[in-house]
């Protein structure tokens, strides 16, 4: 009894052994698998096993080491796996898909040199096949000679397309839609095609592009590596297009790194009323607040034009982007961005204008699980580009801030919109404006029906980014010192006539007709035509000029603010800390340049706390 009892005794000494044990090896494993963290951020692009011409292509282009989507897709797309990848906007996903399709095709041409297209990419838009072609351009610098790629969403003719693809390219990149008809006119062909990939997978099939893709996937041989890469995977499309393209992928879900790099970028709403919109923009971008190049969301093309014509009466200079400019003038606006041509430009997003609600979208973002009711061509609007989108992927160079003047209608189109900003590891904000419910058509002359469910939207926003462990902040603009500007704004909304938009509309396409390559020839011939385009509207309306509304007052301003604008750091926006010297350069340095993009900075020169900003506790 007694041996009993010391045994019943001893136990706990045992106990506390046991418990220590599994301890013990629990931190031991954690302290292994933190270390192999650690050192597969080290990893380098050689070190993933990439031809050395490839690795010598991105040190050229300045990338020093691997992204995380790109750690992680590489090694698993050279070991020849079908890759589903989720990873946040302007996380590199580009290089992640691209280098892995440019080393098959050299490691193919190693010993079979048949030319042959191995490699298709599908895009959602052209915008994005540009860019894309231009990235493997870039990447196969070193290779130029063995790889060769074609996009086939230019603006150009059958036939031109016919015998691009009759050099029978390495890489074709292109739009479902573009790349079904090559297939069916038999001018592509893709019966020895080894990799496919998808860039916004999402997108590519909620643009109508899903038959496309089912007749594409049908012409192609059984076995064809699939990469699929968006933001917003959401569940019911990943089902579809596992269903349609991929053997057994494997699931990258880099969402629970976000927040990695998310300090950088900051967001903020602005409850506000219609018309105040107006009045803060032109106080943000006069007196130059915001500072750096910067994108402004508008929810429909004629107010792009509106809030265009109204800055111009303050000579705040923009350009617009939209669908229904040609796509050559679209690919050019967003070149002459990233020179640093312009610092603002006002896009209509225009999805869900194209495509109806966006209510589909959102429900399944609740994750109601709504199937997505498939959107066929017919059910899209004629006259507009459908290979059109400004938000998604577009690699719009150090945008400072975005702003979303009208918030879009789903959290989804949110994520990616504020995705032009804070890329690869830079700093940026986002502001949005929001109309609150008891605000909404209070003001009919710059009241929007997008915006009668801000406030919901901005509900599913915050819950989407809390996900991602983002957060939205508040942010008040004092109203005493925007009075002042008031009467100016007004003045400016009345000369902005619904006649003057539309001249300014109509204006922007003549011009565009008159640049055209295509019809040169047809002007040549036709002399009297090119006179009549030329002049046609030249005694338009246009929105009438008020001298006075050019330049603001010095007694206008805000004693702060007159400060930083004498001071030539015209309107820095830090809002975030950082030391004294750095406080009016840009974060690469740009210091007495126009374009320093750094958001951050001491709150002491804020000259938007000199508008009394309150940020709510
Ligand atoms: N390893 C790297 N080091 C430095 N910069 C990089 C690296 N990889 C990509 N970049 C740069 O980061 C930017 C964003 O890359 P990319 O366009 O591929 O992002 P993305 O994830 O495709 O974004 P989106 O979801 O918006 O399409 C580009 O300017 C690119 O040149």
């Amino acid at each position: 009894m007694k041996r009993k009892l010391n045994q019943d005794d001893e136990p706990p000494a045992t106990d506390a052994a046991a418990v220590a044990e599994p301890e013990k090896k629990k931190e031991k494993k954690e302290k292994k698998e933190k270390k192999a963290v650690e050192e597969e951020k080290e990893l380098s692009f050689a070190e993933l096993g990439l031809d050395p011409r490839l690795v010598q292509a991105v040190a050229k282009l300045g990338f020093e080491k691997p992204t995380l989507v790109q750690r992680k897709a590489i090694p698993l797309a050279l070991k020849g796996e079908d890759v589903l990848c989720k990873a946040k906007t302007g996380s590199g996903k580009t290089a992640a898909y691209v280098l892995p399709v440019l080393q098959g095709i050299l490691g193919r041409k190693k010993t079979d040199n048949t030319p042959t297209t191995a490699g298709l990419i599908l895009v959602p838009t052209r915008e994005l096949a540009d860019q894309v072609h231009k990235a493997i351009e870039e990447f196969s610098a070193f290779c130029a000679k063995d790889v060769t790629a074609a996009k086939l969403t230019e603006n150009v003719s059958d036939a031109v397309q016919r015998s691009l693809l009759a050099n029978v390219p390495d890489v074709v990149v292109s739009t479902p839609a573009r790349a079904w008809k090559s297939v069916d006119s038999g001018a592509l062909s893709v019966a020895n095609l080894q990799y496919l990939v998808l860039d916004e997978a999402d997108l590519v099939l909620s643009y109508g592009y899903d038959e496309d893709m089912e007749n594409l996937a049908r012409s192609m041989p059984k076995g064809v590596q699939t990469t699929m890469m968006s933001a917003t995977l959401l569940s019911a499309e990943l089902d579809t297009l596992k269903g349609i393209f991929c053997r057994n992928p494997t699931l990258l879900d880099l969402k629970e790194e976000f927040g990695e790099e998310d300090e950088k970028l900051t967001q903020y709403y602005v409850r506000t009323g219609e018309d105040d919109k107006w009045l803060i923009s032109y106080l943000i971008f006069k007196l130059q607040l915001i500072k750096g190049p910067c994108l402004i969301f508008v929810a429909d093309i004629d107010r792009s034009y509106r809030l265009k014509l109204f800055f111009e009466q303050f000579s705040i200079r923009s350009c617009i982007l939209n669908s229904e400019l040609p796509v050559n003038t679209r690919i050019k606006v967003i070149e002459e961005f990233n020179k640093g041509i312009y610092d603002i430009i006002i896009a209509s997003d225009e999805r869900s204008e194209v495509f109806g609600d966006e209510k589909e979208e959102e429900t399944k973002e609740e994750g109601e699980g709504e199937e997505k009711k498939g959107k066929k061509k017919g059910g899209r609007k004629g006259k507009r580009d459908e290979e059109y989108g400004v938000s998604r992927g577009i690699d719009f160079k150090n945008v400072a801030a975005v702003v979303n003047f009208d918030l879009p209608t789903s959290a989804s189109s949110y994520t990616h919109r504020i995705g032009r900003t804070a890329r690869a590891g830079r700093t940026g904000i986002a502001m949005s404006f929001v109309v609150p419910k008891e605000l909404f058509g209070k003001h009919k002359p710059t009241s929007i029906k997008s915006c009668e469910k801000d406030e919901k939207v901005l509900a599913k926003i915050v819950r989407a980014q809390g996900k991602m462990n983002r957060k939205l902040e508040p942010y008040n603009f004092s109203k005493e010192q925007m009075e002042a500007f008031r009467y100016r704004m007004n003045d400016a909304l009345r000369a902005v006539t619904k006649v003057a938009i539309r001249e300014a509309r109509t204006r922007e396409l003549r011009q565009e007709l008159l640049r055209s390559e295509t019809l040169k020839r047809y002007f040549e011939e036709n002399p009297a035509e090119l006179s009549h385009l030329r002049h046609d509207g030249e005694l338009g309306h246009k929105a009438r000029q008020q001298a006075h509304l050019k330049h603001v007052p010095d007694y206008l301003l805000p004693k702060e603010a007159k400060k930083e604008i004498t001071k030539g750091s015209v309107g820095f926006v830090p809002f975030k800390k950082v030391d004294k010297d750095k406080k009016h350069r840009g974060k690469f340095g740009a210091k007495g340049k126009g374009r320093s993009f750094k958001v951050g900075g001491g709150r002491k020169g804020d000259p938007l706390k000199t508008f009394k900003v309150r940020r709510k506790k």
